[in-house]
């Protein structure tokens, strides 16, 4: 049964129709990067997907129970991730991590014993006593990153991680942090506008697109470049090798 499932899925704005009759389903373990152009409905989906925004028609369902967007038990199997990531006010790197694993795991919640070793990897062992909100854009987004991997979460909703300005060893953190969460189960589903980048970080590639679901292909037994190259096409990308 899929960790997380989107069943004849519809979402409007005013008379705008952003997403129609959409399926897809995430099984645990999984890292899935959602793909289309500018407006194709990426944040749009990954919002229904967290309950945070409301649809239209069709269900959102978890471990094959729909998903109420009132039950907090539901919600708190998960975190959507914005753009712009999202922190405590005048909490440094550390107390901010705590503070989401106090929220999703629970008060006595222990914080993961790797914690050290993950705040060295992104970089942020210089910054673990300074106010996130002193931070620079790529620091506070690799604080709000080992913030989530203190919540742990069953589904990480990520919207653009790499539009959030980390550096080479940010990005490079967080391929090793969502495949280290897929290990223990965790299902990842993140945005991008990247073909190279999503066909490098992920397991399955979908591609959004006219309300519905163009392409939707493990990317695990294919020729990567022509996977990046079809992407490229159903982004509209011209293919300099045609
Ligand atoms: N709150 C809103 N009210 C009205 N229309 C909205 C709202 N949010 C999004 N839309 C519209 O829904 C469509 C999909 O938006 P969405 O942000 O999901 O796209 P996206 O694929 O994430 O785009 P981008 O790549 O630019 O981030 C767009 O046409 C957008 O204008």
């Amino acid at each position: 049964m899929p960790l997380l499932e989107a069943a004849g899925l519809g979402k409007r704005y005013g008379s705008k129709r952003v997403l129609w009759d959409v399926d897809l389903a995430f099984e645990p373990g999984e890292i899935v990067a959602v793909l289309g152009v500018n407006g194709a409905g990426k944040t749009t989906l990954l919002g229904c997907l967290a309950g945070m925004l409301g649809w239209d028609r069709g269900e959102v369902r978890m471990d094959g129970e729909k998903l109420n967007r009132d039950r907090l038990d539901q919600r708190q199997r998960m975190m959507f991730l914005p753009g712009e990531g999202f922190h405590f006010g005048g909490a440094d790197t550390i107390r901010n991590a705590a503070i989401f694993s106090e929220l999703w795991r629970g008060i006595d919640a222990k914080p993961p014993l790797d914690i050290e070793e993950w705040l060295e990897r992104l970089g942020l062992l210089e910054v673990a006593f300074s106010s996130v909100e002193t931070l620079s854009r790529g620091q506070r987004y690799k604080a709000v990153l080992l913030a989530l991997h203190c919540a742990d979460p069953d589904i990480w909703l990520i919207d653009e991680p790499f539009a959030a300005g980390m550096d080479a060893r940010g990005m490079e953190a967080f391929r090793q942090l969502v495949r280290a969460a897929a290990t223990r189960k965790r299902c990842i589903v993140y945005t991008t506008q990247f073909p190279e980048l999503a066909v490098r970080f992920a397991d399955r590639i979908v591609v959004v697109g006219g309300g519905g679901i163009h392409l939707n292909e493990p990317t695990r037994g294919r020729d990567l470049e022509e996977l990046i190259r079809q992407l490229g096409r159903e982004l509209g990308i011209q293919d300099e090798h045609s």
